[in-house]
């Protein structure tokens, strides 16, 4: 009976060795009778046989499938080395853990965002510790990407399994297409292609997994699977700047971190946002721009303003543009004399006569013709040629009488008294005067002698507000003498630099009007023997040959000793301020151009004997 049994076992371990081999040899013989009465003993014998290691391959292999659930723990657990390995040889068991870490895989996709999630917090680190940890579980999945490809297999099992993980891998599972699907629902569009599916799995990660492609086909499955780990971390390492910028408030959070992430994105960029927005704030300050707008309105309201500048020409050009007409009349009458003509006696009077009408004067125009027979007699001689000769002649005559006014300041105040025949510009010209003065700096006090005027003493205390000027003034028709000895005396207690005193200018009875300035100037005297100091008459222009008689009667009057050459712009008669220097030898000390503040300049011989001879 030992014997036998010892065969017997002996016999079992040959054939478990042997396997299948020697079964097949042995049975027809002698199994069927020993072995039903061995067989209760079979069974007992099994068991001690457990401890033997080639039955937990074979009851491994039995159990696998039953024990399933045990074993896909311990597939976690151990991970792709053992079973990797054996896995080639036993697909079938595989596929079906396959499916459940397929499950995972699909989840992975899903789950993808939590592992990079718990992956945030560690950036660096945890991305190679958990690729490690992680890469088990791709590893057995690795196998599962030619699974797809064996999916025949596979297919049936994962329906069963599609229970345990009903969602992604059942309903992908039935065509190896879907099993492809299971990978796409992580990476969408690369779906179409089989194998290459998983490359272009990849290509959505291509960047990290570029080396992926270096290494062979075959292992090319775990590498796509390590993309989908490697993937989150690119994001990671995409999102992680993200929580970089906005990293310092909220430090820990794993799951949350993107949230956070997302929230930092969001609170960071919103700061970001706020401070745009806040920046957008400062660049309306620059666009404090608008305001230059505004500003420019307002310039453009200011040129309306300055209708004024038009008078800015200058001095010689607005003078010019007085005796325009007195040029053109002057020089179109001697162009019309020497036109193709030699300098003869016949020429030399037709001249004279032009220059006589031209108001220039008999002494001024026999100058200029004798000034031309001594030089040019007997030739040809051009218009130009005699303008210039003129302008020069003129020149001469004005010369002497062309002088600043000097007021003697010695005196307190300087008196000057302005006399002149009604509208030529008197009190236009004191105005003017008061101007340069208190522009000079100089204090300056108005007297309103014309007493038979009302609107004269208006006009007269418009321009002492304009000047800034008191302005002595008393009732129409009072005496002009006492208004001016009151002036003097107020002046003086002022402390004024200069007392102005306007007078009326009646002619129509020479003598009231010679009584009058007689009495004005003794009444002075007796506050100053010396004063009126200065004595301007005003002439107007216009009036010709009878500005010359005006000088004679006003200088005989009232002691003229200056005059001042008014209405000079717009007059063809200009030439009268020659005939009057020329007789009179009395000083011009302005001409006047306009009704302006400034139109009044000191008079300038060359200027005005050039422009009126019309030479450059
Ligand atoms: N075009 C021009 N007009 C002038 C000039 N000077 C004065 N006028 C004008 O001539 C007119 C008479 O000027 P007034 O200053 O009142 O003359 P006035 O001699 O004081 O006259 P009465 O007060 O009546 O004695 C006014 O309309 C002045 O504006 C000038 O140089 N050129």
């Amino acid at each position: 009976m030992a014997g036998f049994f010892k065969k017997i076992f002996s016999f079992g371990k040959k054939e478990v060795v042997e396997e299948r081999v020697d079964e097949t040899a042995p049975l027809p013989p002698i199994k069927w009778d020993q072995l039903d009465a061995l067989k209760p003993e079979a069974e007992q014998a099994s068991h001690p046989p457990l401890d033997g290691e080639g039955r937990h391959e074979v009851t491994g292999r039995g159990d696998s499938a039953a024990d399933g659930a045990s074993h896909p723990h311990p597939r976690a657990a151990l991970g792709t080395s053992p079973i990797g390995g054996e896995v080639e040889p036993a697909p079938q068991p595989a596929p079906s853990h396959q499916p459940a870490p397929e499950e995972p895989q699909p989840e992975p996709a899903p789950a993808v965002p939590p592992t990079p999630e718990p992956t945030v917090p560690p950036e660096p680190e945890p991305l190679p510790g958990p690729k490690p940890e992680e890469e088990p579980q791709p590893a057995p999945e690795t196998p599962e990407p030619p699974s797809p490809e064996e999916v025949p297999v596979p297919p049936a099992e994962p329906e069963p399994t599609p229970g345990p993980a009903p969602e992604p891998a059942p309903q992908e599972v039935p065509v190896p297409a879907p099993a492809q699907p299971d990978i796409e629902p992580s990476r969408p569009e690369p779906q179409p292609e089989p194998t290459p599916v998983e490359v272009p799995t990849p290509p959505s990660e291509v960047p990290a997994e570029t080396p992926a492609p270096e290494i062979p086909p075959a292992e090319a499955l775990p590498p796509l699977r390590q993309p989908a780990p490697v993937e989150p971390q690119p994001i990671h390492a995409e999102i992680a700047p993200e929580p970089e910028a906005a990293p310092t408030p909220h430090p820990p959070l794993d799951g949350e971190r993107r949230h956070d992430v997302a929230g930092r994105g969001d609170g960071a960029e919103v700061e970001p946002a706020l401070v745009p927005t806040l920046q957008p704030a400062p660049e309306p300050k620059p666009a404090a721009g608008k305001v230059t707008v505004s500003k420019k309105v307002e310039q453009k309201a200011e040129p309306v303003k300055a209708p004024e500048p038009a008078p800015r020409r200058s001095w010689f050009q607005r003078m010019r543009e007085g005796l325009a007409r007195s040029s053109r009349e002057l020089t179109g009458n001697i162009a019309g004399v020497f036109t193709k003509r030699k300098l003869d006696e016949d020429t030399l009077q037709d001249l004279e006569d032009v220059l006589i009408r031209a108001d220039l004067g008999v002494e001024t125009a026999l100058r200029v013709t004798d000034s031309l027979a001594s030089s040019r007699y007997g030739r040809d001689v051009s218009d130009s040629e005699v303008r210039a000769v003129m302008a020069a002649e003129v020149e001469k005559v004005l010369t002497p009488v062309a002088k600043p006014l000097e007021l003697d300041l010695s005196h307190k105040p300087h008196v000057i008294l302005v006399v002149g025949v009604n509208g030529t510009g008197k009190t236009t010209t004191i105005g003017k005067l008061a101007a340069k003065l208190t522009d000079g700096g100089l204090k300056v006090m108005l007297a309103a002698g014309d007493t038979f005027r009302a609107a004269a003493i208006e006009q007269l205390k418009i321009w002492g507000e304009r000047t800034k000027s008191p302005v002595i003034a008393t009732k129409l028709g009072a005496d002009a003498a006492g208004l001016a000895y009151d002036a003097f005396e107020k002046a003086k207690e002022a402390g004024s630099d200069v007392l102005i005193i306007d007078t009326a200018g009646r002619l129509q009875n020479k003598t009231e009007l010679m009584a009058e300035l007689e009495k004005i100037v003794r009444v002075l005297g007796k506050l100053d023997p010396e004063a009126p100091h200065t004595v301007l008459q005003t002439v107007d222009a216009t009036t010709g040959q009878n500005a010359l008689n005006q000088v004679e009667i006003f200088r005989n009057v009232a002691g003229v000793n200056g005059l001042v050459m008014t209405k000079l712009d717009g007059t063809a008669r200009g030439g009268i301020l020659v005939a009057i220097a020329a007789k009179h030898r009395l000083p011009v000390y302005f001409i006047g151009v306009g009704e302006q503040v400034d139109d009044l300049e000191p008079f300038s011989a060359s200027e005005f004997a050039r422009a009126i001879a019309g030479v450059a």
